[in-house]
């Protein structure tokens, strides 16, 4: 590719025809400079390149604790600049020891494995499982899960009442519904709010959350906008204004209820102190409590931290979901099979309710792994590399901002055979046992992982398996026709467009 006057390690931005309108060919958005060639050519770091290199770097280290400490590496990019209005330095954009701080606060309330084995260790006995719960009470109380999976159960069958209306015979957008649904379930798991926006249809908060995801990527690419024009001239940027005003009114309100329940319940606990029992519920309580009235974390902490899991939390499981429920509706045969999975595990039951039955539908897992290489919901991230690095022939020089392309390493023909093509059995465990390890990163991977991906799972999981339990799903776009839409998130321009049929009972 020949570009103007470009040095090593510098951005560049690739014409693409659609960019502005954010619908973009999502192999190609903003690239860097690898290498000048000797005839003015350059190497471009976009699609593979720069991000195989960067997972080497990982692999090469051996002392992760170095990066770690360092931070090196595992600072975002400076595009995620343009998340700060919204998200502030949440634990997505911040770096160093803010980061490094608020992630070892964080990690108890999300850490499935432990909830796991306590569910394992439910039948066993003597030590183990005393010294496993000696291990596990203070970090993640059991009852966590109970209400977790309790409320996935609940809004799967909410989900289930609103689409029962859609069974007939037209074809509808479920996007939204899944949205909603999605919503509901984060605002109530970690943050121990029922905002019901399933039953609350033209939901602020949502068209808000789209808006600033696009303009994010409008700012990305136009790194020439001086601040101040966009925030005052610009009426893009008086929108943003706007958007933010409300996404950070719907946080706000839900710390503060969240508080006044806490406080009531307190008062109540102590009333009853036959129970003696300390109810932790939720991440946001997690979080209060270890503010420790403001000295440890401010308002405007928990704000970030609230806004950071409500975006996270819901807009990366619904493009999930809903790109799974377009590929299932395009492949009758393998709904079929992962239908007679569901059924055969849960019987009679309309959802799964546990995650032991979550852990059985093993072949459902496939399907949102493979669906999730093929359309992963975050397609790429950034990274500021911070010291020059040499990997084989690429000389990474200091201070250069990588662009890590999940969604091109997703479908390279090196590591998939046929890699366009929609094939779960690529997951199952005999057939995943060469693959690099790098090869699949649809929740990153090293430090800076996501944090949420147990959690997504298992969402996801307990709301796919009631869909396809009680409808048969027909897409209406394929695979050749559909349009992706990117901005920070992954998703069909047009929603999912479906026909649904009612199975019988
Ligand atoms: C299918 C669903 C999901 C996908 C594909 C996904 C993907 C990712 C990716 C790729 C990153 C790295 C971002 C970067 O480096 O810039 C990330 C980070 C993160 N995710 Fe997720 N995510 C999902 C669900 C969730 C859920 C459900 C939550 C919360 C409950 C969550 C919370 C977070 C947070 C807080 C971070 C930042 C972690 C850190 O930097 O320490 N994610 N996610």
């Amino acid at each position: 590719m020949k570009i103007q006057k470009a040095k090593v390690g510098q951005n560049v931005r690739l014409k693409v025809p659609d960019i502005d309108r954010a619908k973009t060919d999502t192999e190609s958005i903003i690239a860097v400079v690898v290498d000048v060639k000797d005839n003015e050519f350059y190497q471009l770091g976009t699609k593979i390149g720069v991000h195989e290199n960067f997972i080497k770097i990982e692999e090469a280290s051996k002392d992760k604790k170095q990066i770690m400490n360092n931070s090196i590496h595992i600072t975002k990019g400076q595009q995620y600049a343009n998340l700060y209005p919204w998200l502030g330095e949440g634990l997505l954009t911040s770096s160093g020891s803010k980061w490094y701080h608020h992630r070892k606060l964080i990690t108890p309330a999300f850490h499935f494995k432990i909830l796991e084995n306590f569910m394992n260790i439910f039948v066993e006995k003597g030590s183990k499982w005393y010294h496993h719960r000696k291990l596990i009470t203070p970090a993640f109380h059991f009852k966590i899960l109970e209400n977790f999976m309790n409320i996935f159960v609940e809004k799967a069958e909410m989900l289930l009442q609103i689409l029962d209306g859609k069974a007939d015979g037209n074809v509808h957008n479920i996007y939204p519904d899944i949205t909603h649904c999605a919503l509901d379930i984060i605002c109530q798991t970690a943050m121990g709010v029922n905002v019901n926006a399933m039953r609350n249809k033209n939901n602020e908060y949502i068209k808000s959350v789209y808006d600033v995801s696009a303009i994010f990527l409008w700012k990305a690419v136009r790194p020439y906008v001086p601040e101040f024009f966009f925030n005052h001239l610009l009426p893009l940027g008086r929108k943003f204004k706007a958007d933010l005003k409300v996404l950070h009114g719907f946080s706000n309100k839900v710390i503060s209820d969240r508080r006044r329940l806490l406080k009531r319940e307190q008062q109540n606990l102590k009333k009853d102190d036959a129970i003696g029992a300390k109810k932790r519920l939720s991440f946001l309580d997690l979080l209060l409590e270890a503010s420790d009235g403001g000295k440890i974390l401010s308002d405007t902490d928990i704000r970030e931290e609230v806004d950071t899991f409500m975006f996270e939390g819901h807009d990366t499981t619904t493009a999930s979901m809903c790109w799974t429920l377009f590929l299932l509706g395009n492949h009758p045969d393998i709904q079929e099979r992962v239908f007679q999975e569901i059924r055969t595990c849960l019987h009679e039951k309309q959802t799964p309710t546990s995650i032991n039955e979550l852990n059985e539908l093993k072949y459902l897992e496939c399907i949102i792994k493979e669906s999730l290489r093929l359309y992963p919901s975050v397609p790429f991230i950034m990274r500021h590399i911070k010291q020059e690095i040499q990997l084989d022939e690429y000389r990474i020089p200091a201070d250069v901002q990588a662009i890590l392309h999940i969604y091109g390493v997703h479908r390279n023909p090196d590591h998939y055979v046929s890699p366009d093509q929609f094939d779960p059995n690529r997951f199952l465990p005999e057939n995943s046992t060469n693959r690099h390890p790098y090869a699949y990163i649809p929740f990153s991977a090293g430090p800076r992982n996501c944090i949420g991906q147990k959690f997504a799972i298992y969402e996801e999981k307990t709301i796919l398996a009631s869909i396809i339990n009680r409808f048969k799903v027909t897409a209406v776009e394929t695979m050749e026709n559909v349009k992706i839409s990117t901005d920070i998130i992954l998703r069909p321009a047009n929603g999912v467009l479906v026909k649904l049929e009612k199975r019988p009972i």
